[in-house]
Parts: structure tokens; sequence; C-alpha cells
């Protein structure tokens, strides 16, 4: 009997599919499928959209749900109980903005893939301890920013980061041009205001100036 070998090329990660991730707050459930679908259109088919309104959960699964072509994350996942309600709600992947042993263990059994959130080297080493080398590096400006990574990319060579917190268009580059980060997170993509007044067309423009960014400034 010949037998094909078959291919089985590693899943990226997470640090690899944009330059931006997307932050995005939802007030409105009815906004989720326009945002997401706006993302798609500009470039950017990665949402991370955070837990922090009442109706987050059900965006992520109208979103899994409707627009198959992004892939959807649950943000501001800091509870045990929100990383499988994440889960339970078609999240493909999970960023917290900090990690316990608790959060970890979590996120680890709901066998998605995460971005822990740390802000130290010694979160990030406890975070290397547990064979999670992608991180979240957040806050970011307020936590040292680009030249903090740069100096603890040395001690860290196999630690790789998304930082976020405080990043826009123009501090983007810097990040992006260190080694060890893979892509930032922000939330000027989205702005309240291009929601409220439904400018997809706002969203999707500025989601095509953040698929374009690169580390050369
Ligand atoms: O919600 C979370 O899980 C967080 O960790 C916070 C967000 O990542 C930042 O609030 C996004 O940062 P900005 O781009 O400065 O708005």
């Amino acid at each position: 009997m010949s037998s094909t070998p078959e291919l089985h090329a590693p899943a990226p990660s997470l640090l690899d599919l944009v330059p931006v991730v997307p932050v995005v707050v939802i007030d409105d459930l009815d906004h989720a499928v326009p945002v997401a679908e706006a993302l798609v259109r500009g470039g950017l088919p990665v949402i991370e959209l955070t837990l922090r309104t009442p109706v987050a959960l059900q965006a992520i699964a109208r979103v899994a749900a409707e627009v198959p072509d992004i892939r959807i994350g649950a943000g501001t996942v800091t509870t045990a109980a929100q990383a499988d309600q994440a889960w339970a709600a078609g999240a493909q992947f999970l960023v917290s903005p900090g990690a316990t042993p608790t959060l970890l263990d979590a996120m680890e059994q709901t066998g998605l893939p995460f971005l822990p959130g740390v802000a130290t080297v010694s979160e990030a080493l406890t975070a290397v301890e547990r064979g999670h080398t992608d991180l979240k590096f957040f806050p970011a400006e307020a936590a040292g920013g680009a030249a903090y990574l740069s100096s603890i990319g040395g001690p860290l060579p196999d630690v790789r980061f998304c930082p976020t917190g405080g990043i826009t268009p123009e501090s983007a580059p810097r990040y992006l041009a260190l080694p060890n980060v893979g892509c930032v997170g922000g939330s000027w993509i989205t702005p309240r205001s291009a929601l409220t007044e439904g400018r997809w067309d706002v969203v999707a423009s500025l989601a095509g100036g953040a698929a374009a960014l690169t580390g050369r400034a």
C-alpha cells in the first residue's frame, strides 16, 4: 500500500497573523458583525473582542457564527469562568491582561491558543515555566514600552510578545521592529465614535492602515 505522507504544518502563532490585533469593545450587540466585516474588508481578519461589556459573550458567538473569515478571540479574560464562557461562546483564542496560576489552568484547559498577559521578567518566566512563550505585554507603554522589550530580549531569547496598551499607529513601528515582537494590539482601529455612528468605512480604513504597518518607520 502506498502512503502519501501527510503534511502537518504547525498552526501559525497568534503573533504572526496580522501586524496589529484590533482590541474591540462592543456596547451594542448589533455592532459586532459589521465591525468584524469591516476589519476583514480592511485587511485585518482577526478580532480580540474584550469581555468588558454585558453583551461581549453574545457578540463573540455572533461573530463566530456569521463572519467565518475572521479569527475571533476573547480579550480581557481575567477569571477561570470567563475562559470557559469564551470557549463556549465560540472564541478561537484567548487574551488576558495578566496571568495567575488559576487563570493559566483554565485557559490551558480550553485547548485554545492564548496569550497570557505579563508586565515583568518574573511574570514572563512564570509563563515560560509552564511552556508559554507567546505572551501579551501589558500595559505596554506604561510598563516600559519598546525600550523595555528590547532590553529583556537578551535574557529571554525564546519569548515573543504582543505588546498592548497605549500603542498608536505612530508608536507601533518601534515595537514591530523588535525581534521579540510578533504583533501589537490596539483599540485605535475601532473607535467608539465610529461604532456608534455606524461608520464601518472608517473602521475598514483604519484597519487598512494598521494592516500595512511594519517595523520600518
Ligand atoms: O482588555 C484587556 O485585556 C487589556 O489588557 C487592555 C487592552 O488590551 C487595552 O486596553 C488596549 O489598549 P489601548 O489600545 O490602549 O486601548
